[in-house]
């Protein structure tokens, strides 16, 4: 059998681990899955979740996206790439008066040019096989930025621009590249984050900022997780489909919830549009934005209670 090979980064934990489990499951057997992680000592979660898929359509592999000879090593004992993911990312919140140079360096470096690495490595193959697929969890937030997330923002967006920019080239070697892009997602990453929100230092800020990061985006992080927040497999699934398609969309949103929120972009080309809104929202019209996710909680509990009582 011909099957498809593909290579994921970043499978110790959350959507990279779910699409690796949901790729080596597939009914069909259509692909060999070749799932890496930086430490390989953390891959006991994924052997479990992988059950019976280990060592038949699934292997794992140590590749960490910052060390370009662990991406040779890994890239050169594959026999071939049809398929990359490029999943491995890292978050990074607060003002940038107490974030250093150095920290933001290494979100550009994981998030980034991680991928640029990853390209470098597997494009000149797929040219000249005239053939691949090239899959980038983005983000939501590779479309539009959110307050206290500059530099995430900013590296998600580096993240766009490149694969827009190799998409038109790709086209002539009849290789696709397609961008996924959640909105919220509860995984590791959700809960890093709020951790290390709490452990900032916030004595670089002035009073307003660092009451701007407690008493607005904190107090509504865990809100926008509860009420919007996608599970790994549902944007496992919606990847799945992605890979399977024969001629893949090059952008994918998967959380039409979220999707009033990136609307707001393409609808005025000011910009100022998204900018005042987000404004008012938070600080105008904090008692109607609070309702309506309370409202989008609530509206998800009950269908949850319903799935659950077999209604
Ligand atoms: N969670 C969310 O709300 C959203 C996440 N995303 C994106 O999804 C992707 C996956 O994140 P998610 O599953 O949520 O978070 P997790 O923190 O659960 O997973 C991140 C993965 O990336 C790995 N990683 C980090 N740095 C490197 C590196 N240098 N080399 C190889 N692997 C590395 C981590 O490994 P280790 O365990 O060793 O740290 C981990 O396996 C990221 O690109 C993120 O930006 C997009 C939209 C929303
Ligand atoms: C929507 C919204 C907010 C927060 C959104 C968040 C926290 C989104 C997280 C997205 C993630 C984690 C994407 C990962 O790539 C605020 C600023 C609280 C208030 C204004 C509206």
């Amino acid at each position: 059998m011909n099957q498809k090979v593909v290579l994921i980064t970043g499978c110790s934990s959350g959507i990279g681990l779910a699409l690796a489990v949901r790729i080596a499951r597939d009914e069909k057997k259509r692909f060999m899955v070749y799932a890496t992680m930086r430490n390989l000592a953390k891959k006991e979660a994924l052997e479990e979740a992988a059950g019976c898929t280990l060592g038949r359509t699934l292997e794992i592999k140590q590749l960490d996206v910052c060390d370009e000879n662990s991406i040779k090593a890994c890239v050169k004992s594959l026999p071939r790439v049809d398929i990359l993911i490029s999943n491995a990312g890292m978050g990074m919140v607060g003002p940038i008066e107490c974030q250093t140079i150095d920290e933001m360096k290494t979100v550009m470096d994981t998030n980034f040019f991680g991928l640029v690495r990853l390209m470098k490595e597997v494009l000149p193959d797929m040219k000249k096989r005239k053939s691949g697929h090239i899959v980038v969890i983005s983000s939501a937030m590779g479309i539009q930025g959110i307050l206290f997330n500059d530099i995430y923002a900013a590296s998600k967006f580096a993240v766009e621009g490149f694969c827009e920019s190799l998409a038109v080239q790709a086209l002539r070697f009849n290789l696709n590249i397609s961008l996924i892009e959640p909105g919220p997602v509860i995984t590791e990453f959700e809960h890093k984050m709020y951790e290390e929100s709490l452990k900032i230092d916030l004595s670089k800020a002035d009073k307003v900022t660092a009451d701007m990061f407690h008493n607005i985006y904190l107090k509504n992080y865990k809100q926008i997780f509860e009420s919007l927040g996608q599970t790994p497999e549902e944007v496992a699934e919606h990847t799945f489909k992605m890979i399977t398609m024969k001629n893949p969309p090059f952008r994918h949103q998967t959380n039409t919830l979220y999707t009033p929120m990136t609307t707001m972009k393409y609808a005025d080309p000011n910009g100022d549009l998204p900018i005042g809104t987000f404004y008012k929202m938070v600080f105008e019209h904090d008692k109607v934005f609070t309702a309506s996710f309370n409202f989008l909680k609530l509206l998800r509990w009950r269908s949850r209670k319903s799935v659950t009582l077999g209604k």
